[in-house]
């Protein structure tokens, strides 16, 4: 177990910077989530971990120590990559064990540790078998059970669950979450699915354009984007324009009371979920007119007018209105998280 921590790191490729100046920390047996979209830096910080590449700029500290001058095998930072790099030629359990003989281990020993793995990823029965003959779900977990054999300070998955689909993907990523807080080991996930993000980690590290634009719970990430890049990051959102005047939200669609005071002009964002809708009847002193709906199962996606705004609410499917409908509206302005004009 291990602390890990990022200090200023700044690396450049062919003269373009790809990260500018990481800072991040992972508490001892925290899971942290380094999300951002394909090509933000993420591979290249996990890479700059382990030793694979070497930064420009800044240090990497294990318990507090720099461990820049520490080479790859020696760093005890293992990285699982997505397309798991099993040896073809090697047994589940010879490539479970494959860290531990490079190291030197003792065969008795290895041996125990390669059987105590094959339990752990519940891969009993498959040890004689080559990665050819495994499914992709089996196959990560041979990857899993060799980077935690060798027992490294800091686990980091380069998008793990990408080469799996549906079902498979939502059950292994529980296996290792579940995995991850049993063993207690510090751990990076390298993701660009951000409910994969919100629902596997302590704390999510949101990466745009080589750099972290927040860090924080999946909570205050997604509720509280601390910038309009993040908010955008995050799917479905409502922008609505308006002035703050002594904590009254001022916009085309009516004045709301709010805690918040800090802006004159800008923008309020609300999540679709935070936006209730009622029959007309019921008064929330807002109304409104469907204008479009979607079924999507266990939800209904509606798109509202009010006063010309267009509005978008997520409701459960049972709220059922039809397009032209008139509906009651409430919309909580202490929930919304606000913008200044740039
Ligand atoms: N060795 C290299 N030489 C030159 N450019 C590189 C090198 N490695 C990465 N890059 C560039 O750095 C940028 C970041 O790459 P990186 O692999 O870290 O992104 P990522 O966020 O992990 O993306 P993805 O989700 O697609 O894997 C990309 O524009 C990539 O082309």
């Amino acid at each position: 177990m291990s602390r890990l921590e990022l200090k200023n790191i700044t690396k450049k490729f062919d003269n373009k910077i790809i990260l500018d100046n990481i800072n991040l920390v992972v508490e001892e047996g925290e899971m942290v989530s380094l999300l951002g979209p394909s090509g933000c830096g993420k591979t290249t910080t996990l890479k700059i971990i382990t030793g694979l590449i070497y930064p420009d700029n800044g240090d990497v500290l294990l318990n507090n120590k720099s461990v820049l001058a520490v080479p790859v095998e020696k760093r005890e930072t293992v990285i699982v990559f997505q397309d798991y790099l099993l040896f073809p030629h090697m047994t589940v359990e010879e490539n479970i064990g494959f860290g531990l003989k490079m190291a030197k281990v003792d065969k008795k020993v290895r041996d125990k540790k390669v059987k105590e793995m094959i339990n752990l990823v519940r891969l009993n029965g498959h040890e004689k078998k080559y990665p050819r003959e495994l499914s992709g779900g089996q196959k990560q977990r041979v990857a899993l059970a060799r980077a935690i054999a060798v027992e490294p300070k800091v686990l980091l998955l380069d998008e793990p669950f990408s080469n799996l689909d549906g079902r498979l993907r939502e059950n292994m990523r529980e296996f290792v979450c579940e995995l991850q807080k049993q063993l207690k080991i510090t751990t990076i996930l390298v993701t660009h699915d951000r409910e994969e993000a919100l629902m596997t980690s302590d704390k999510v590290a949101v990466m745009l354009e080589g750099k972290i634009r927040q860090f924080g719970s999946p909570e205050e990430i997604y509720k509280k984007p601390a910038t309009k890049d993040v908010a955008d990051f995050f799917g479905e959102k409502n922008y609505i324009k308006g002035t703050i005047e002594n904590n009254i939200f001022k916009s085309r669609i009516g004045n709301f009371k709010t805690t918040f005071n800090k802006f004159s002009k800008g923008k309020a964002m609300i999540r679709p979920e935070e936006i209730e809708i009622f029959s007309k009847d019921v008064d929330t002193g807002l109304l409104g007119k469907i204008k479009k709906k979607k079924f999507a199962g266990d939800r209904m996606y509606y798109n509202i007018l009010i006063n010309d705004v267009e509005i978008k609410c997520i409701t459960k499917f049972n709220k059922n209105y039809n397009v032209g409908d008139m509906v009651s509206v409430k919309i909580d302005f202490n929930d919304a998280v606000f913008f200044k004009e740039e």
